[in-house]
């Protein structure tokens, strides 16, 4: 099967290799065009630009940052509209709201081409273990066409119906993982800042109830201090705000993420973007003289 690929960010340069490692032909294209030289040594091929891209591959995928960049490849000069066609079909997994990808669906549709949003649970491990989770909607013929890409990609699809659903899915999840994240880091803290050990504090949060792989994977590096970034601080950021536009646009209160969302706004400033999102914990350390 023969894909292209658009975005060789964390996730999209896991996810091509992973696709290349299983025998996909791939033809890659990412902003800054250097990216491209790795996987091309790995055997993909490189598009010049996104509508090159698309005009070479039946399919196209992408995964890029943030809404901004999802209508960039789209709809900007050289974008997938000049060359999108009726036997073409365009798949995006970055993680944007419900406007955007439906933007994105109606300019596609409009052309006669067919669109999935499919953004992707997990981060990147999962991605270059092939264990991600991916939540797609939109056309379900194209789904079923490429389910081999995403057996590579993931270790459960979803499809979840019209577009819009699968944005919707990934923003609820990720709230509710940056609220988790605000929460452990504040318990770390306080732990180590009332005497305990916050060693003892992991290992018991991992024999009980709140045991999962985020805390397992995330404390260590905390108290490692280690942010090296697998999930960027400002795109979990960019996921709390298009959430809490969803609970706006839904009258749903959401008091816990609205915090959350204010201490990685808080960690952007500190200049702490580029970090994994796990970063947020030092937005908890007194700035100025230490006081007791
Ligand atoms: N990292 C993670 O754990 C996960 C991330 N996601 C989501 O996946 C998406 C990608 O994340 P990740 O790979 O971590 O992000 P990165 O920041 O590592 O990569 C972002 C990618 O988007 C490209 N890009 C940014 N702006 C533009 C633009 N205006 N036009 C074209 N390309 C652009 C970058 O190109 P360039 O190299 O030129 O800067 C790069 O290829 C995001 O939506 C994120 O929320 C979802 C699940 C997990
Ligand atoms: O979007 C991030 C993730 O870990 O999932």
């Amino acid at each position: 099967m023969e894909v292209g690929f658009l975005g060789l960010g964390i996730m999209g340069k896991a996810m091509s290799l992973n696709l290349l490692r299983h025998g996909f032909k791939v033809t890659v294209w990412n902003r800054t065009l250097s990216k491209c030289d790795e996987l091309v040594q790995h055997g993909a091929s490189i598009g010049e630009t996104p509508a090159a891209v698309v005009k070479k591959c039946k399919y196209t995928i992408a995964i890029l940052s943030d809404p901004p960049a999802a209508l960039s490849v789209v709809f900007d000069k050289d974008g997938i509209l000049e060359q999108i066609n009726n036997e073409k079909g365009y798949i995006d997994m970055s993680t944007v709201d419900a406007d955007t990808s439906s933007k994105i669906s109606e300019a596609i549709t409009s052309r006669g081409g067919r669109f999935l949003e499919a953004p992707v649970s997990g981060s990147k491990k999962p991605a270059e273990d092939g264990q991600l989770v991916i939540l797609a909607a939109g056309n379900k013929a194209l789904y079923d066409e490429v389910l081999p890409a995403f057996d590579v990609l993931g270790k459960k699809s979803f499809f979840l119906g019209e577009v819009g659903n699968g944005a919707k899915m990934k923003l609820v999840v990720n709230m509710t993982m940056g609220s988790m994240m605000n929460a452990f880091a504040e318990g770390i803290m306080l732990a180590g800042k009332s005497g305990l050990n916050p060693q003892n504090l992991l290992d018991v949060l991992d024999l009980g109830a709140m045991s999962n792989p985020m805390f397992k994977l995330k404390g260590p590096t905390i108290l490692q201090k280690n942010y090296t970034p697998a999930f960027p601080l400002k795109h979990q950021q960019k996921d709390m705000r298009l959430a809490l536009a969803l609970g706006d646009e839904n009258a749903v209160p959401m008091p816990v993420a609205a915090a959350a969302n204010e201490a990685f706004k808080k960690a952007r400033s500190l200049g702490l973007g580029d970090l994994d999102f796990s970063a947020v914990f030092e937005t908890l350390k007194p700035i100025g003289p230490s006081s007791s």
